[in-house]
């Protein structure tokens, strides 16, 4: 806490879309009906809930505003031929095939040309081995690794041990985890040079809550056959997404507290805000609320290196307001952030370049020098983060960013500029930043 006596605005973060859709996935795994309250009602969530009824799950929405969604599982993997369209959603290309191969039928999976373009190999591999059939696709950017289209054949799982390449992504495990308490031997996984941990332990918790077993020894995770048992669940505010409110709190000098997300969050992303504190705002996480009360850019420190290999999601945050510090900032681990939505390290560099910013790449790093933003129109690459992360500076600089694509934060936060501009009235945002 800084000593600034400051009112903080209250944020209005909408729900996380990992633990969204992971619920999604295990309420439909369950035997029974589970309601999951405060869903995140965005692309990436309507994809995963479109392609679970194609599945033959039921998922309606209860009350006004999509406040809650109910999901009636069947127990068991999905039991008729299905296309399945994944749209842009990662999760839901590594999520819903290793539980359509614990089904019966054959299923086809596909997606958008950027889905397409991001690997699947190892999670395809390991459902080969795991004895389902399964022909990948295209080619991901990662070097001839399989993505979209994918093809599996299904006729059950037994399960048994394997180990997995998670150096590209941790959604493959997760996905072949949560399928496991169908498999009829359960399943043993020996991951291998894994990146973004924190996603497993949220997917863990969360198959815990939905009555499986699970337990890890030596680095290799066990889970227990049996199935899950529908449970009642109410999804946090998304962190990722706080990360850019959070920023602005620092760059304008302002707090901005963010209720539902507190020390108990299930969600690593929350983490960025200790990336904040080194940069010199003040940072309180509550029991239930996270505070940033914000020195402005003025005050802004940089001349540290931070490993956000973990919390990848929000790299971008850092890096694009790290030219308003006073040293520069280097970020690394962030290798696997060039197979997201874009290569977000070069899509980064490019814009900050743009903007007449210095930024120095390595395969997996980034440094950012500091600099006075110039005019520039930010190329979004069709990729949420980079619209608002850019946003930010935007926001701290004014009259210096446009977006190309200001409507591709749809992805996770269709409101994204209203609410920027509802929490930062004086900014002028956001004409500033969509209109021009
Ligand atoms: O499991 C998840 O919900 C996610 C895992 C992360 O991906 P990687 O494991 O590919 O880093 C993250 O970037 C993504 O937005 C969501
Ligand atoms: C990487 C992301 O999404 P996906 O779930 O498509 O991997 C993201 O939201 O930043």
């Amino acid at each position: 806490m800084t000593g600034t006596v400051q009112e903080a605005a209250v944020a209005r973060i909408p729900g996380s879309k990992s633990i969204t859709n992971r619920a999604l996935l295990l309420a439909a795994a369950a035997r029974g009906a589970t309601v999951l309250r405060a869903p995140l009602v965005s692309e990436d969530t309507l994809a995963f809930r479109t392609a679970l009824t194609a599945l033959g799950i039921p998922v309606r929405t209860v009350g006004e505003d999509d406040a809650s969604w109910e999901i009636t599982g069947s127990g068991r993997g999905p039991r008729s031929d299905a296309r399945v369209w994944c749209a842009d959603a990662g999760t839901a290309a590594r999520f819903l095939p290793p539980f359509a191969a614990t089904g019966h039928g054959t299923f086809v999976f596909d997606g958008s040309g950027q889905l397409r373009a991001r690997p699947l190999a190892p999670l395809a591999e390991a459902l080969r081995r795991l004895g389902a059939g399964v022909e990948g696709g295209g080619e991901g950017r990662g070097d001839g690794e399989g993505g979209l289209p994918l093809t599996v054949r299904a006729e059950g799982l037994a399960g048994g041990r394997i180990a997995l390449d998670s150096s590209l992504s941790s959604q493959y495990l997760t996905g072949l985890l949560m399928a496991a308490p169908l498999m009829t031997e359960g399943l043993a996984v020996e991951a291998r040079a894994l990146v973004s941990r924190p996603y497993i332990d949220m997917t863990l918790a969360l198959m815990r809550h939905f009555g499986a077993e699970t337990t890890e020894r030596d680095g290799v995770i066990t889970v227990a056959p049996g199935g899950y048992r529908a449970a009642g669940l109410a999804v946090e505010p998304d962190a990722s997404t706080a990360s850019y409110v959070f920023a602005a709190a620092a760059v304008t000098g302002t707090a901005v507290t963010v209720p539902g997300l507190g020390r108990h969050s299930l969600q690593g992303d929350l983490r960025f805000v200790e990336a904040l504190r080194r940069a010199g705002a003040g940072v309180e996480i509550g029991e239930s609320a996270t505070t940033v009360t914000g020195t402005g850019s003025a005050g802004l420190r940089g001349g540290f290196t931070v490993d956000m290999g973990e919390i990848s999601d929000t790299f971008m945050t850092l890096a694009a307001i790290a030219p308003l510090a006073d040293a520069p900032v280097t970020i690394t681990g962030i290798a696997h952030a060039r197979l997201k939505e874009s290569d977000r390290i070069a899509a980064v560099a490019e814009n900050l370049r743009s903007c007449g910013i210095r930024a120095d790449e390595g395969p997996d790093r980034i440094t950012v020098h500091p600099g006075t933003p110039r005019p520039a129109r930010i190329t979004c690459r069709r990729d949420h983060r980079i619209a608002m992360a850019f946003s930010v500076l935007g926001l701290a600089a004014p009259g210096v960013i446009t977006l190309d694509d200001p409507a591709c934060v749809a992805k996770t936060f269709p409101g994204f500029h209203a609410e920027m501009a509802r929490l930062f009235p004086r900014s002028g945002y956001p004409e500033a930043l969509v209109a021009r």
